[in-house]
């Protein structure tokens, strides 16, 4: 209690108890020097100014508090409620409006029985080398079964040898698949495992079938859209349905133009019906566009204050349902976290506050989980997202090991860290993490660099925290010290103005303390020239 007495004179009769609480207290106060105390009953609240609350204030204030209460309150926070702090600038009716009115016809609401048809291309520069048509059919079916409302009725695997021309299949093969699915009660939808299918086929087949036709891109957006919470996310979604709105009145148009409409000038305004839908498509994605990039500025100005407040940030990647949720959890022993067993289970990026062995606080990142054979608009959508990677100290990469796809998804998350243009400081210290081991008989680690792990288990942690503390020192060039200060001097408070400081540990006997400090090297010969002897 002395230490917090210390830091803060009313916090000796509060319910923080502890060395970790006198932590977490500390590094809450060094995080701005002047935060407010305010007490009530018997608990501190630390609060900072409006201008200055910072992801890191907020991190470690959680921190504390959840360190005192028993209950399990959320302890992450993402950027958004960050951005609530520091006053709304873009309406929430605005993005609501954007994002409500606009989900492709067919994907909105609804249930729908599927019948999926997986291609499987034989060969060509299309053939996957890595997978067979049998996993890329047991994703698909992973895919819909992550929506509520929809159920697989019947499921097909089509040789083809041209996914990619107009004609997805041959004649023979489109004529019975077209039979099948007529002849199967039920089916409301259909959904064809390709990247992307042209508004033509998709016309085609709609046609053919009498049902709504769903590609990998309008089926992950779907998804998407249910889990979406924040303005962020519903906007990037928003942006990314904007070429499923365009391929769909490509068609409509077309259809209206056999019946001879779609093409007609409306009264004497010089614009056909195409032309005005279209305009006002390309108004609606300047305004999303022009609302995400305000967003970006913001989340631009969080990163920097981030860097200055020098809280090392872990980013935690990998292959959606890998289990990234799940290991956050373990390692921060946050319990308002939410693991589930979906697909794209978290869209948005969150922060949580964890501690390493030697009391060093980092951030961990949750991010959106990576799926293979996604176009690039909706990578391009989700790129302000997953900028934060690259703004990150240090990556880990987790790995589903139990998955029979787990080499073909290490090598997808790898090509997309490289279309990210994530620096190559990040990639060469990045740590990978198998998880899941509990899920293999005696797992034994092929790859000498890997660290095996079970999240839920919550096995292997302690070897994985001491890696990232080491590679977490490593990359940011700072070391962690024990430094013992006099507090009659002001080696404390420089230390808590030039350095992170973790832990203290108050002598009150000699008026002395142990501070334990992130320091990097430069502010260390500093401290040692200004305090010498020390
Ligand atoms: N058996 C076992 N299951 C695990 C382990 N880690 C995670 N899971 C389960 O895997 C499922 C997905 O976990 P999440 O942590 O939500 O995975 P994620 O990577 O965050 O998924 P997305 O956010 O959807 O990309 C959940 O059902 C977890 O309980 C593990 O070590 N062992
Ligand atoms: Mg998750």
């Amino acid at each position: 209690m002395a230490a917090l007495s210390r830091i803060c004179p009313g916090l000796g009769s509060c319910t923080l108890r502890g060395q970790r609480a006198a932590a977490a207290a500390a590094a809450a106060c060094s995080l701005l020097p002047k935060p407010q105390h305010a007490h009530t009953g018997n608990t501190c609240k630390l609060r900072w100014p409006r201008a200055t609350s910072t992801l890191q204030a907020r991190a470690v204030s959680l921190c504390a508090r959840r360190l005192k209460r028993e209950d399990g309150q959320q302890t992450g926070f993402t950027d958004e409620e960050e951005e609530e702090e520091d006053g709304d600038f873009i309406e929430d009716s605005e993005v609501e409006e954007l994002f409500q009115q606009q989900g492709p016809e067919g994907t909105t609401g609804g249930q729908h029985r599927v019948f999926i048809v997986q291609p499987d291309v034989k060969w060509g520069s299309r053939k996957q080398h890595l997978t067979t048509a049998e996993l890329m059919m047991a994703e698909a079916v992973g895919l819909v079964n992550t929506l509520d409302s929809w159920r697989v009725v019947d499921k097909i695997i089509l040789s083809t040898k041209t996914p990619e021309k107009k004609r997805i299949f041959g004649k023979g093969n489109f004529q019975s698949l077209t039979e099948k699915i007529r002849q199967t009660a039920g089916i409301t939808a259909v959904f064809v495992n390709v990247e992307r299918l042209s508004p033509l086929s998709e016309r085609e087949f709609e046609e053919a079938w009498g049902v709504k036709v769903f590609d990998r891109y309008s089926v992950v957006l779907h998804i998407f859209r249910c889990n979406a919470r924040t303005k962020e996310a519903k906007l990037q979604i928003s942006l990314a349905e904007i070429p499923l709105l365009r391929s769909r009145l490509k068609n409509e148009m077309g259809n209206m133009d056999q019946q001879g409409g779609g093409s007609r000038y409306i009264g004497g305004s010089g614009e056909t019906l195409f032309e005005v839908q279209q305009r006002l498509l390309k108004e609606r994605e300047l305004k999303i566009r022009s609302a995400l990039e305000k967003l970006r500025r913001k989340r631009h100005l969080l990163r920097s204050q981030r860097k200055r407040n020098e809280f090392p940030i872990v980013s935690v990647l990998g292959y959606t349902n890998c289990g990234k949720t799940t290991l956050i959890k373990a390692l921060t022993g946050d319990s308002a976290l939410q693991p589930r067993n979906q697909l794209f289970a978290t869209l948005d990026v969150t922060v949580h506050a964890g501690q390493l062995p030697s009391r060093m606080t980092v951030l961990y990142v949750d991010t959106i989980g990576f799926l293979s054979q996604l176009p690039h608009q909706l990578i391009d959508s989700f790129s302000a997202t997953l900028d934060d990677i690259k703004h990150s100290d240090l990556l880990i990469h987790v790995r589903d090991i139990s998955h029979p796809e787990a080499v073909n998804q290490k090598v997808n998350v790898l090509n997309v860290l490289k279309n990210l243009k994530v620096p190559d400081r990040l990639t060469s210290s990045m740590i990978e993490v198998h998880n899941k081991t509990d899920l293999v008989n005696n797992y034994q680690c092929a790859e000498p660099e890997a660290l095996p792990v079970s999240a839920l288990q919550e096995r292997g942690l302690d070897e994985l925290k001491e890696v990232v503390e080491e590679e977490i020192v490593n990359s940011t060039g700072k070391r962690i010290l024990d430094l013992k200060v006099n507090l009659s001097t002001s080696q404390l408070s420089w230390l808590y103005k030039e350095a992170v400081v973790q832990d203290v540990q108050v002598n009150a006997d000699d008026g002395s303390a142990v501070v334990k400090v992130l320091i990097s090297t430069a502010a260390y010969g500093r401290y040692k020239k200004l305090f010498p002897g020390r």
